[in-house]
């Protein structure tokens, strides 16, 4: 196995699937999946999953909310897609965890980085809900925090593109794909990958970040084999 311990960011809007909002039950059911068939190798899973399919602070503050209370809502809405995420694991015969940066009692247990790893040492797949627990952060960077918390190898970057590209794809047809790019590059290039908070902890606890297409079936199995998938950006 190429990982032992990874830290999986899943994109909230993605768990959208083809809806328009909320949570498509043929994508959560395909991610459970995924997910499933590596932690039955043995892989150690934490996970940790954006609220963009619900809300996000930015979006209430650009029509004029409070962007604070704005924040606190997204991280919930991180809440509601990571207790979905917990129950298909769990319909999929999976051990769960899930933990929260915002007390939520009896929804989640408090996030530490002892129970944590203890869940994950446990057998658990490890779920860390509500972000950083803070406003005026974004998932990325909790990924990349609680990557960093857990001694992960790795962060997998799960979204719908297939890895690093030398500018937005969805925008640039042109666009080349890197097969590995070192943090200074992502910097110098501006490349929006992850926000810079997340890149910048990655690049200062030397945790290397794996961009792949987690809506391809295989994706996940074929990383751990250790087969060539995605943009590896490390130091
Ligand atoms: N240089 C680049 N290489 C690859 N992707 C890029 C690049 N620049 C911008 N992107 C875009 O980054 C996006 C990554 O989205 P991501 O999965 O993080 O979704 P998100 O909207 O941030 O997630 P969430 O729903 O959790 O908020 C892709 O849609 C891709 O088009
Ligand atoms: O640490 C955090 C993480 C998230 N938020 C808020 O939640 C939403 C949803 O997260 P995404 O990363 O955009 O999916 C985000 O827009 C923030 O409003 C936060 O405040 N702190």
């Amino acid at each position: 196995m190429k990982y032992k311990r990874i830290l999986l960011k899943l994109s909230g809007e993605a768990l959208m699937g083809k809806q328009q909002h909320g949570i498509d039950p043929e994508r959560l059911s395909m991610y459970a999946g995924e997910i499933s068939s590596v932690a039955s190798q043995g892989v150690q899973v934490g996970i940790v999953i954006g609220g963009g399919n619900i809300f996000r602070g930015l979006q209430g503050a650009a029509k004029g909310m409070d962007r604070v209370q704005g924040d606190y809502m997204g991280m919930l809405a991180t809440v509601i897609n990571s207790m979905a995420l917990q129950a298909e694991l769990e319909k999929h015969g999976m051990k769960t965890c899930l933990l929260s940066g915002i007390a939520i009692d009896p929804i989640a247990e408090a996030m530490s980085r002892r129970r944590a790893i203890e869940a994950l040492n446990g057998g658990n797949i490890v779920i860390i809900a509500s972000g950083t627990g803070n406003p005026f952060f974004t998932t990325d960077s909790a990924a990349a925090l609680r990557a960093v918390e857990i001694e992960a190898d790795v962060i997998m970057k799960g979204t719908r593109v297939d890895g690093v590209y030398t500018a937005d794809p969805e925008k640039n047809p042109d666009a080349e794909k890197f097969d590995t790019i070192s943090f200074t590059e992502v910097y110098e290039r501006g490349l929006n990958i992850m926000d810079l908070t997340a890149i910048t902890l990655c690049r200062e606890n030397r945790l290397p970040i794996l961009v792949f297409n987690m809506n391809i079936k295989g994706n996940l199995q074929k990383i751990i084999a250790g087969e060539p998938v995605g943009t590896l950006v490390k130091g």
